[in-house]
């Protein structure tokens, strides 16, 4: 009997573009969503675009809450402040933070969330996955996707270049990931999907060949990289899993939060991540060094020092990396201290 099924679910409207935070009031209108917004923002995002969000939405007496970090105390406070504030549906507006703490919030709530990112900084805007640190783990959580994503690229060109950058380098990494998830589909006979594996490598490929477009200052750079975070969030969707953005890379970037907080931000971090373990794949020949030449050339980080870590932090976080969740990678069930400083150091990370 044929048994498979499959649920994708991704949003309805994706506006990317010039001045479409203007037309966020209109994109809003067409999901039929009903009640007053509750904006879910951090202090920057809020302050620089805040008033242009709720202005649109007066009508409807919108409410804002404000989120430091990505933690699950910042979850129940949004919930709570929707409950209290008879909220209809949720706006993030902000980089990855308030759009993650949104989409788990709103999933508990069964509400809708609209997504407004300020920052193209890695490809969570539009997955159905939220990513929350909790003591010595991380939850990679299922959450439904945004209904609508608004991505002004005038907004998004003008955030620090330094999120831009990491953006790409989250992209760039979908190279190992998807390498990881085979090796996983090989060895432990973890579901693997074709189509999404394909997309996510096709999406790095094409923000590769874009390279020499990606430049600060340019809002060209914002609209390569987005749409690429958007096709690999929904490589995610349709994987139903982070499996084609996130492997072994990931659970060093997730170790490196944990070791060395607050130093460096997530894509670079998976972006350095993505050269050490490219390294383990394929070894001397392979491509490590492609991944290192593509991320400098959009001024990603390539080393410990360039991402203000130790060495030691590093080699820590790379042999502690297996721990951090059930996800089988090129990391198997750990790598010694030895292998760890001889790859690091042959790929000149350390
Ligand atoms: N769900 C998923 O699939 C994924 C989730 N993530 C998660 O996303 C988070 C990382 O995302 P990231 O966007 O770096 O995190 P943040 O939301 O913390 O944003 C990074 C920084 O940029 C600031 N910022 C945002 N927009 C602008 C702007 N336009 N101009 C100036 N500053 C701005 C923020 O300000 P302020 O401090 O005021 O907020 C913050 O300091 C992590 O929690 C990570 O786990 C990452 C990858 C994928
Ligand atoms: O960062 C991500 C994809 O780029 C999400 O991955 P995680 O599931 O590892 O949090
Ligand atoms: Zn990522």
């Amino acid at each position: 009997m044929f048994d498979k099924s499959t649920w994708i679910k991704l949003p309805r409207n994706v506006l990317v573009g010039h001045g479409v935070l203007d037309q966020l009031g209109e994109a809003v209108d067409e999901l039929y969503l009903s009640g007053r917004p509750l904006v879910v923002t951090s202090p920057t995002p809020n302050e620089l675009a805040g008033d242009r969000v709720t202005e649109q939405f007066a009508a409807d007496d919108p409410a804002t809450v404000v989120v430091e970090t990505a933690s699950f105390e910042s979850i129940e406070r949004v919930i709570d402040t929707a409950e209290r504030e008879d909220a209809g549906y949720l706006i993030a507006l902000g980089g990855g933070k308030p759009i993650d703490i949104a989409k788990m919030a709103s999933d508990h709530l069964n509400l809708g969330f609209v997504a407004v990112p300020t920052a193209a900084s890695h490809d969570g805007i539009v997955s159905g996955r939220s990513s929350i640190p909790e003591g010595d783990t991380r939850h990679s959580v299922a959450a439904d996707p945004p209904l609508a994503v608004v991505a002004d690229t005038e907004i998004l060109a003008k955030a620090p270049w330094e999120l831009t950058t990491a953006g790409c380098a989250d992209i760039i990494s979908n190279y190992t990931a998807v390498k990881d998830w085979r090796l996983a589909h090989r060895l432990k006979n973890v579901e693997y999907s074709e189509y999404a594996g394909a997309l996510s490598e096709l999406t790095a490929e094409m923000l590769v060949d874009s390279a020499d477009s990606i430049k600060k200052g340019h809002e060209e750079s914002a609209w390569i990289v987005t749409k690429a975070l958007v096709s690999s969030g929904v490589a995610m969707s349709i994987a139903g899993s982070s499996r084609p953005a996130s492997g072994a890379e990931h659970l060093f970037s997730h170790q490196l939060d944990r070791i060395a907080p607050g130093k460096a931000i997530h894509g670079h971090q998976v972006g350095v991540g993505s050269i050490i373990t490219e390294f383990l794949h394929s070894g001397e020949k392979g491509q490590w060094s492609d991944i290192r030449a593509a991320l400098a050339s959009i001024d990603a980080p390539t080393t410990a020092s360039e991402l203000g870590v130790s060495d030691q932090e590093v080699i820590e976080a790379l042999t502690t990396a297996h721990t951090i969740r059930d996800r089988y990678t090129i990391l198997g069930d750990g790598i010694t201290e030895e292998a760890a400083i001889e790859v690091a150091t042959a790929t000149g990370v350390i």
